[in-house]
């Protein structure tokens, strides 16, 4: 992109990065964490649990193939993950403004100003990366003409900001769940309404326990799960019951939290579709997409509940299951969008559990 204006990618430790300006010309701060995902930012950057977060593709070409047109389906996009982009800056090697797709309905650069969003190229990310690998995951911004200060997004209540704040129901089915939506992607809605499933969507802090339902289901979310006590709250009391749960991401975290453990901050996170995970007690592994930065610390958890998967790079825990009650969750995204979709089956095994619940197995 000739013309483009100089911006400036700032780190807490003090780095500065120059380069150059695409998207909305103007400043942002969050915490800069990375993906090395190759495909998938339409997906990634509508993906809510990147609420507050400065994020660095180190897939070397970006916005080739443009931004795809809405489309929707039962009220909801066929396409991305969520109505807007979540992400406050976006930070690539080489912006490819020029781009080609049969779906290309505007270029990267466009839908990224269109929601007043910076993004920065001519920046070595895997460099970059290889720095947050070293350090962790640190708190930066992209400067364009006025300096912002630092921000810790998870300081915040991120799920507040992205979970809607009233109850949608979606499709009709024989298995009625409830999806607390703490900033689901729609993936997870498409993953439900492709199955024998009527959907209450309800607000992250919704006391969904008076509902009459089959099955719950915990979404993703951004931030640091410890953030959403009215969740956990709600949760331990279904977790008196017999009901099926099944959490995915923050909703595993959740999980955790609410069975008595405790979720730790990673030092750089996990996000990327080819994160190897184990299943637990047999030699299978699978290829999972994976968006997270904070992860349930195994060893906390109470004696009626053991790890379910296992991350093969680094040995954290992917997932959790309790011993003799329908309750399991994943970290990774067995719905992926972007990435493999290997896992789907969990959305199978939990509507199993469901249907064996009520036919009082
Ligand atoms: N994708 C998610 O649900 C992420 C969960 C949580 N915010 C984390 O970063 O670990």
């Amino acid at each position: 992109m000739e013309n483009a204006k100089s911006v400036k990618l700032v780190l807490e430790d003090g780095t500065e990065i120059q380069g150059k300006s695409f998207g909305a010309f103007t400043s942002a701060a969050g915490e800069v964490v990375f993906s090395t995902a190759m495909t998938g930012y339409p997906e990634n950057l509508t993906d809510p649990s990147f609420a507050g977060q400065i994020l660095v593709l180190t897939y070397p070409m970006v916005g080739n193939y443009g931004v795809p047109g809405e489309d929707l389906y039962e009220s909801i996009s066929k396409i991305f993950e969520s109505d807007k982009i979540h992400v406050a800056g976006l930070v690539v090697n080489y912006y490819s403004e020029e781009h080609s797709h049969w779906h290309a309905a505007k270029s990267l650069g466009d839908w990224l100003s269109e929601y007043n969003i910076p993004g920065i190229f001519d920046v070595d990310t895997r460099l970059l990366t290889k720095k947050l690998r070293e350090k962790g995951a640190m708190l930066g911004k992209i400067v364009a003409e006025d300096d912002v200060p630092l921000h810790d997004p998870n300081q915040d209540n991120l799920v507040a900001q992205v979970s809607p704040t009233e109850v949608k129901h979606y499709g009709s089915g024989s298995n009625k769940i409830v999806l607390v939506d703490c900033g689901t992607k729609t993936n997870i809605i498409r993953c439900f309404l492709e199955r024998d499933v009527e959907l209450i969507r309800v607000p992250w802090d919704y006391d969904f326990t008076q509902l009459d339902y089959d099955g719950l289901f915990l979404s993703n979310g951004p931030g640091d799960p410890k953030m959403c006590e009215a969740t956990i709250g709600h949760l331990q009391t279904a977790l008196q019951q017999d009901k099926p749960i099944f959490g995915i991401c923050l909703g595993s975290q959740l999980m955790g939290l609410a069975a008595g453990g405790n979720t730790f901050k990673l030092k750089y996170g996990h996000r990327s579709h080819n994160q190897p995970v184990l299943l637990t007690g047999t030699k299978r592994s699978y290829i999972t997409s994976q968006n997270h930065g904070f992860a349930v610390d195994t060893d906390t958890l109470p004696a009626e509940w053991e790890m379910l998967f296992e991350n093969l790079n680094d040995g954290t825990c992917e997932g959790i299951k309790h011993k003799t009650k329908p309750f399991f969750s994943t970290q990774f995204h067995p719905e992926a969008a972007g990435g493999p979709q290997d896992t789907e089956f969990m959305f199978d095994d939990f509507l199993k559990a469901v249907e064996e619940y009520k036919e009082g197995k």
